[in-house]
């Protein structure tokens, strides 16, 4: 391991989550605080069931996420639309004069956690996509392809070829994100692509290779989408969020499962982070000798993408190892964050 000298604490700009499920009702009020308590704002998905698929849809969920939100606390959802093949071009019109929905999310359908309603054919979106390009409202993507066919491994690489790179073709002015990043492929596709493209990259994906997955027996709380890969890709991923390329940006894809449904026959897909986000990723900065460029992939980069000011305040996290709890509430469930009963090294003072 490196020996390379870190300091002891480090002070930074309050960040921002750029990728996060909150879910709903008294789930989303068990884990709102844990996101709040670090972060100024949030890209919130509008993967619920059903899913979030109109602006006034958005904006009675924004409403909800408010009024749950704990008095002492300040938090902004930064709302997004779920992309159905029959999402209206209109709608996208209504959602950007709402001034409160700030993307719309592409889920291809089966690509994950409650997708089912996702898109079957991209050429399908086109009139919609048309317009979020004239308006200037991002496409938020989860990449990967569903053709089981393909490996599970490689479908964020085979997604790049059949859907990023035609779609980018054709609709070059249209912002997208690629969310949660998992490969090399991807991260070099979009420090080399040309126009408006940024990747959001969680804390798993920098600390863990899929060998995490299986360290010892089947371990259910490090399985997410897109799986985690090899060692190589997981070093790429640091070397993108740590290289000061500011496409690049923090994303934890925090996401709340009940325990009951991760040890399941069929478990869910997701790994929950909120609770100590900042601390895995000030980790990971630490590990590569980088914490210097922890704050502009946390708190500069996605501001600047979403053409949003940065936040007021800043967050200070300290060397001080602490044990992560073995589970919190999930509304009347409980629900086992990553790491849990593990220590970690860094704790926000
Ligand atoms: N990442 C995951 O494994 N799961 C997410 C969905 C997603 O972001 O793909 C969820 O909503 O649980
Ligand atoms: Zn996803
Ligand atoms: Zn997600």
């Amino acid at each position: 391991m490196s020996t390379i000298e870190t300091p002891d604490t480090i002070t930074i700009t309050r960040p921002d989550d750029w990728h996060l499920h909150l879910r709903d009702g008294a789930a989303m009020a068990s884990v709102l605080p844990h996101t709040a308590r670090q972060f100024g704002r949030a890209i919130v998905m509008p993967n619920l069931r059903p899913p979030v698929t109109t602006a006034a849809a958005a904006l009675e969920y924004r409403a909800r996420i408010l009024a749950a939100l704990p008095e002492d606390m300040r938090f902004e959802p930064l709302m997004t639309l779920y992309l159905t093949d029959n999402t209206d071009p209109d709608e996208i019109r209504r959602a950007q004069d709402t001034g409160f929905i700030h993307a719309v999310k592409l889920y291809p359908a089966g690509a994950t956690t409650n997708s089912d309603a996702g898109v079957t054919d991209l050429k399908k979106c086109y009139k919609t996509l048309e317009v979020m390009q004239e308006v200037g409202m991002p496409l938020l993507v989860h990449g990967e392809v569903t053709d089981n066919e393909i490996d599970l491994f490689d479908r964020e690489a085979v997604f790049i070829e059949r859907v990023m790179r035609p779609l980018r073709r054709d609709m070059p002015a249209l912002g997208v994100v690629f969310e949660h990043i998992t490969t090399k492929d991807a991260a070099q596709y979009v420090a080399e692509a040309e126009g408006p493209i940024a990747a959001t990259i969680t804390a798993h994906h920098l600390l863990y290779n899929r060998n995490e997955i299986f360290r010892g027996g089947i371990r259910p709380h490090f399985y997410c989408l897109p799986v985690l890969k090899r060692e190589e890709h997981r070093l790429a991923l640091v070397t993108a969020a740590t290289s000061g390329d500011e496409r690049f940006f923090l994303g934890t894809d925090s996401a709340p499962h009940a325990v009951h449904t991760k040890y399941a026959a069929c478990g869910c897909a997701g790994c929950y982070t909120a609770l100590h986000a900042m601390e895995m990723y000030t980790e990971a900065f630490a590990q590569a000798g980088a914490l210097d460029k922890l704050e502009a992939f946390a708190s500069f980069n996605g501001p600047a993408f979403y053409n949003l000011p940065r936040n007021e305040g800043t967050i200070t996290l300290k060397r001080e190892s602490w044990t992560l709890p073995e589970s919190v509430p999930m509304g009347e469930h409980q629900l086992v964050p990553l790491n849990a009963g593990e220590s970690i090294n860094w704790k926000m003072v």
